[in-house]
């Protein structure tokens, strides 16, 4: 066995699993599985299957999900810079599939980063709805925000917060809402042995204490009829059947809907067998425990008047926006609009960062004049217009002189610690747009007047995702008629867009920022 697991881990697991146990150590000497999970808001599961330059083995428990053979190495790809696929450890797959996210779900997230699941509900959205990623640590909601970005989701929210805050500024409003809880993580011994180093026999207790605050929190933001997934990575019993028992006490409108005991997922340990469990001794992928719960509470108006209080917020009402543009370019979304100002997101915007002309130091002591919020705007409009030939649609939301569109109207985000309050669309500089890198990640090419595909198995795409100056000659330019060949040119890898480019007389200045470049 090649991880030395600690003595009263094993000793625990032994009266787990019984006769199973020798089953489930022999896993330990095992290389783990690798999975890589499709990006449908890109592209479709057959013709990534079709394009794929190695062999993909489905995962029975996401129909989007695929097992990696050994050696291949999706993330050295370029279709791994032009966003087709997230690569995730397989098990860590089925906690979304049980959410049933459906397109025009509001979902919370509430343990996000580093934004494998968020990505996976992202697709499930199809760019309607919205979709709220949190995470309490700072520095992880970057690797959250940029995950979000790479997948082209443009109804994404990313907040840190602390779960608390969120259920007060959003009483009773998510469809769905993931716990992806921290724990212990035993599941992952195999796959990582800083797990190993970190645990001690007391490590179970405190992450159970963390997880009942969690979920306590949860409850709060979900509505009426609405479902939660909570989910781990580890075996002990009381960060999983034990924490859920204790929430379900506590929470008599809640119930389990069975999910062990089906397909690839053993049933959970009494007393919830409806729990579902993924062992890595009877599954290929590491160790989960998962459990859907639904809200079985009436919605407010159904209640007889004082017949106690409810989660539901009737203040916020979903109406459709303006034009109808969807993900790819048809299709439909839906927004909040709010009846009552008082009930959402109170207090100030703590970044101190939303909208409205203001004034900065301009680094040598003197106070430069930002540009005001309607300059902003028009300017903005004004690229629309030449570069896509079409509006995103969203409230905007601008911090500073960054324009971001928000699946929230702003007010809602007030006094939440807000990372990215929407799809960020780009920013002013001296009066001229300048397009943000997540705009073109998320348009299709046919979605930008100027657009340039290469081939995903030439130097040149390489060459482009390292940041470098190419020359394209005028011929390789797709160009809606009556569009100027110079500008800004939505750059694809086998027509999947990766990023900018600005052409002019033959040559391709790179726009792809320096923080994402391939090394
Ligand atoms: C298991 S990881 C989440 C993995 C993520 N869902 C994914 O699929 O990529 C748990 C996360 O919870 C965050 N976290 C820890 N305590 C938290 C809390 N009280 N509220 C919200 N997030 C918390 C950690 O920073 C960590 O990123």
């Amino acid at each position: 066995m090649s991880v030395q697991l600690p003595h009263s881990f094993s000793e625990r697991m032994k009266e787990l699993l019984g006769r199973e146990y020798e089953a489930f150590t022999k896993t330990y000497g095992e290389i783990p599985h690798t999975g890589i999970r499709v990006n449908t808001l890109k592209i479709a599961v057959d013709e990534l299957q079709r394009i794929s330059p190695y062999r993909l083995e489905p995962i029975p428990w996401c129909s989007t999900g695929f097992y990696t053979i050994e050696g291949a190495r999706p993330g050295k790809h370029p279709y791994y810079h032009a966003g087709l696929y997230y690569i995730q450890e397989p098990s860590a797959m089925a906690p979304v599939e049980l959410l049933g996210v459906l397109p025009g779900d509001r979902v919370l997230d509430l343990c996000a980063a580093p934004g494998g699941k968020s990505t996976q509900i992202a697709a499930k959205l199809q760019g309607q709805g919205m979709l709220i990623s949190n995470d309490l640590h700072p520095e992880r909601t970057k690797a959250l925000a940029k995950n979000l970005e790479l997948c082209g989701a443009r109804n994404a929210v990313v907040l840190n917060e602390s779960p608390e805050r969120i259920a007060a500024a959003f009483p009773g409003f998510f469809d769905r809402i993931l716990i992806d809880a921290p724990c212990s993580g035993e599941g992952m011994f195999r796959k990582d042995e800083d797990m190993v180093r970190q645990w001690d026999e007391n490590t179970p207790t405190k992450y159970a204490g963390m997880q009942r605050e969690i979920l306590q929190a949860a409850a709060l933001a979900l509505r009426p009829g609405g479902t939660l997934v909570y989910s781990t990575c580890t075996f002990s019993p009381e960060e999983n059947e034990g924490s859920i028992a204790e929430f379900l006490a506590g929470h008599p409108q809640f119930s389990v809907v069975p999910a062990g005991g089906t397909g690839s997922f053993a049933p959970g340990l009494e007393p919830l067998p409806g729990t579902a469990r993924l062992w890595p001794h009877k599954v290929k992928g590491e160790g989960h425990f998962i459990a859907v719960l639904r809200n079985n509470g009436k919605p407010e108006e159904e209640k007889d008047e004082g017949a106690g209080s409810g989660n539901s917020d009737k203040s916020l009402t979903v109406v459709p926006l303006g034009e109808r543009r969807g993900q790819n370019g048809e299709g439909g979304r839906t927004a909040v609009s709010r009846k009552d100002k008082s009930s959402v997101g109170r207090g100030d915007n703590r970044n101190g960062r939303n909208g409205r002309a203001s004034s900065r130091n301009d680094g040598r002591g003197r106070s430069a004049a930002i540009t005001s919020e309607g300059d902003i705007l028009a300017s903005y409009r004004e690229f629309a217009c030449e570069q896509l030939g079409w509006q995103p649609e969203g409230f905007p939301v601008l911090f500073g002189e960054h324009l971001y569109l928000s699946p929230l109207p702003r007010e809602a985000l007030n006094g939440l610690k807000t990372v990215r309050p929407g799809w960020y669309m780009g920013h002013v500089r001296s009066g001229r747009f300048i397009p943000g890198h997540p705009l073109a990640t998320a348009l299709t090419s046919g979605e930008s007047l100027r657009s340039l595909s290469l081939a995903g198995d030439e130097p040149e795409a390489v060459s482009y995702l390292k940041g470098e100056t190419l020359s394209i000659s005028e011929d390789r330019l797709t160009i809606i008629t009556g569009t100027s060949l110079k500008g800004y040119v939505l750059v694809c890898i086998d027509g999947y867009s990766a990023g900018w480019g600005k052409w002019q007389d033959g040559i391709l200045k790179n726009e792809y920022p320096a923080g994402w470049r391939w090394t």
